[in-house]
């Protein structure tokens, strides 16, 4: 049987009386991705902010590699990159000023700076000015900061928004390269196409709740495409496996 990287039990959050996520498990192996998708405000960025160490889970247990955030956090976020959603970068700094910032917080060589670069394809914008960069030029230095520490589990919080086709192609590429190398990916999506061309795995959450979850190749199987199967679990008589457990 293939190693466990993520196991998620019952995790659930609680943000100002709203159940947020609600009972939401999962395992996922060594080299393997799961796509989580669901609409705006389904509980995808939170189920990833707390897989990231950033917010708490009011109940249940994540572990990566067996470690728990609670056990050694400066251990437990080495094995991680994540990718948030948005972030404000600092003024007047440019692509490699940013990821060297990054990789001196953790504690990388400066020569990862430029093999993360060359990854996303920027290392020819590497001394212009973040700022002046556009959306998916901004993604992609998100997702080199992410890739630095050379993580063994990856988390992205909508990685592909704002990049063009060209680069969701690369992005999709990319990923696979990374599974190939052992590391295991988590990302959210909206791109129901881009889960399905690079998950393994998918799990479809709805109001904080899985409604349901399953390897990408049983829900084609089944419904022909993620859209499909999408659909399916949210019209509940779908009889998708309700298994937790992906
Ligand atoms: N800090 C917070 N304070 C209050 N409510 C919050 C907070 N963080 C998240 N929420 C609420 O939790 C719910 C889930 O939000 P979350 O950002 O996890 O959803 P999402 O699936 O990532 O949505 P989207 O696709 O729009 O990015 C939303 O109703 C949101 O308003």
């Amino acid at each position: 049987m293939d190693k466990v990287r993520v196991s998620v039990t019952g995790v659930s959050k609680t943000i100002k009386n709203q159940a947020v996520v609600s009972d939401i498990s999962f395992a996922l192996s060594e080299g393997s991705i799961l796509a989580c998708c669901g609409g705006n405000g389904a509980g995808k960025s939170t189920l990833l902010r707390m897989l990231a160490g950033i917010t708490r889970p009011s109940s249940g247990e994540i572990a990566v590699n067996g470690m728990r955030w609670s056990e050694n956090r400066i251990a437990y976020a080495r094995q991680i990159g994540y990718m948030p959603d948005d972030y404000l970068f600092h003024h007047g700094l440019t692509a490699r000023e940013m990821l060297s910032f990054w990789a001196a917080l953790r504690k990388v060589p400066k020569s990862r700076v430029s093999e993360v670069l060359s990854r996303v394809g920027l290392e020819e914008q590497a001394n212009k000015k973040v700022d002046t960069f556009s959306k998916g030029m901004r993604q992609r230095v998100l997702f080199a900061q992410a890739l630095i520490g050379q993580p063994v589990l990856l988390l992205m919080d909508e990685p592909t928004n704002g990049l063009d086709p060209f680069w969701t192609q690369e992005f999709v590429k990319q990923l696979k390269q990374l599974r190939e190398e052992g590391c295991s990916i988590i990302f959210s999506t909206h791109q129901l196409d881009v889960a399905e061309e690079a998950a393994d795995q998918v799990i479809f959450m709805n109001n904080g709740i899985n409604v349901g979850s399953g390897s990408v190749e049983s829900f084609k199987h089944r419904y022909h495409s993620l859209y499909a199967a999408f659909h399916g679990s949210l019209g509940i008589e779908s009889g998708i496996p309700t298994s937790s457990m992906i």
